[in-house]
């Protein structure tokens, strides 16, 4: 049986490792920590929290990250059983005490006879034997350097420059309008492109002022390099004048509003982020605001007075690789099919979606070694919306971390409005489980 190594013990690698251990492939998990850190991991342990010390919320009727939980748990998952068993009071939340839950986890990979240990930097894409990249947002920057150098300069980021994304049924298109500036594009399609949403001189100055007042994150130490490259966040670029936002991201050119024969002083523009056409994000809105008052800031805008926001925006030291370009349904880099991706570096976002992925990695590998066929679970399931979105339902052009949410699963019949989202959502995970029981079974 040959062995399957992977790069990094954090919340990807970690369950990768015991999912392909207990399928009865021979793991070598290959870890810098601790005589190699990072600015946010604190300990030597595997599956460390770097941040919160929450998994979201658990519940998997009406919640897509719950329904995640379900899955995982369904699916045997190791993280999941050692988050449950380390549980917090934290109402519908699955908080989890930190360091006694990645003590469990290093424990229990210890104890499998299957796994066994590498304390070292990797420092090069490998180039023989079967491989699971999982070395997270902070991918040591020599590793990231031949990740680059071998799949291109644009499909490796080092920073999440985050707009925020709004689900397409919230706007209000009593309000807003569909149209490529210029009206450019072949097709009626790529001519109404873009949702536009009009602010007049007054409705501009007092988004300037809010969005001046708001308030803001600090970087990390360290975390800064390289970042005004072409990602200023958009309070930056109205501190440097008022008038900046009207001449970049929000200049009213080319733009006829059928709503309103006046022009226009200023257009926010939100552009399709996914395939099914659920989500829409607001163009060149990266920004460093709180998350609470983004949501304040942003329902200033003329038609997104009621939106519902599927992630807000963020500028984060983040690697991550442009994974709907490079890599096939089953998480292989397409140059280089002995070598999978999992975790946060394919582009998904959290400690549970990066798990998830790394299920999904250590499952297929495992079976293609044991010379098994693993498709991906369908598209209906939590992981599969998460899968499908990073290997192909993402736009290659301007993909995104995402966290799971409703907006990356096939449509449910929207009928019910506001009132009948809960049952929706219900409708969702009753969907997934049935389908998620279909694939694991
Ligand atoms: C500052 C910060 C705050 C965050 N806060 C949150 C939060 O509050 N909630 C949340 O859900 N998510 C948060 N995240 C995202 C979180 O890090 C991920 O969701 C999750 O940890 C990703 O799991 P992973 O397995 O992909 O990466 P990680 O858990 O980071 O694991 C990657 C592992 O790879 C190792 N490694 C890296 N390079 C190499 C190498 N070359 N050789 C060997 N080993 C290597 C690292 O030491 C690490 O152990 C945060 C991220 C950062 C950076």
């Amino acid at each position: 049986m040959e062995t399957l190594h992977i790069i990094g013990g954090g919340m990807a690698g970690s369950e990768a490792a015991w999912q392909a251990a207990e399928a009865g492939v021979p793991v070598v998990l290959h870890e810098m920590r601790p005589a190699v850190g990072t600015f946010a991991h604190r300990t030597g342990q595997f599956a460390e929290m770097v941040c919160s010390n929450s998994f979201r919320s658990d519940d998997d009727e009406r919640n897509a990250v719950g329904l995640l939980h379900w899955e995982m748990r369904a699916a045997k998952g190791l993280i999941m059983e050692m988050a449950t068993a380390h549980r917090l009071p934290a109402g519908g939340a699955l908080a989890v005490d930190r360091d006694p839950f990645a003590e469990a986890v290093t424990a229990r990979l210890k104890s499998h006879p299957m796994i066994s240990f590498s304390y070292e930097e990797v420092t090069e894409l490998p180039s023989t034997g079967n491989w699971i990249i999982a070395t997270g947002p902070l991918t040591s920057g020599k590793l990231a350097e031949s990740i680059r150098a071998q799949t291109g300069a644009d499909s490796l980021a080092f920073f999440d420059a985050i707009a925020p994304i709004v689900y397409a049924e919230s706007v209000d298109m009593s309000v807003a309008w569909m149209q490529s500036r210029y009206d450019k594009g072949e097709t009626v399609e790529e001519q109404t492109a873009y949702m536009n949403c009009p602010m007049d001189k007054a409705q501009y100055e007092a988004f300037i002022d809010a969005l001046l007042a708001a308030d803001k994150t600090v970087f990390h130490e360290g975390e800064t390099a390289g970042y005004f490259d072409g990602c200023l966040p958009i309070e930056v670029m109205a501190e440097r004048g008022r008038e900046t936002l009207r001449f970049g991201p929000m200049k009213p050119v080319g733009l006829t509003n059928p709503h309103n024969p006046q022009k226009p002083y200023a257009v926010v523009q939100l552009r399709r982020d996914n395939k099914l056409g659920t989500l829409y994000n607001i163009v060149g809105f990266q920004t460093k605001m709180k998350y609470g008052a983004q949501v304040d800031v942003f329902k200033l805008i003329p038609g997104l007075q009621d939106a519902s926001f599927a992630r807000l925006g963020g500028i984060h030291r983040n690697t991550f690789i442009n994974s709907p370009t490079l890599l096939d349904s089953q998480m292989r880099l397409k140059s280089r099919p002995n070598i999978r991706f999992a975790g946060q570096i394919t582009g998904v976002e959290g400690y549970v979606e990066s798990a998830a992925m790394g299920l999904l990695a250590g499952r297929m590998a495992a079976a293609e070694l044991l010379g098994r066929d693993l498709l991906p679970p369908p598209p209906e399931t939590a992981m599969g919306a998460l899968i499908t979105h990073i290997t192909g339902g993402a736009e290659a052009k301007t993909f995104q971390p995402m966290n799971v949410n409703f907006g990356l699963f096939p449509p449910i019949d929207a009928r019910g409005g506001r009132k009948g989202r809960k049952d929706r959502y219900k409708a969702y995970t009753d969907r997934a489980k049935e389908a998620f029981l279909g694939w694991i079974g």
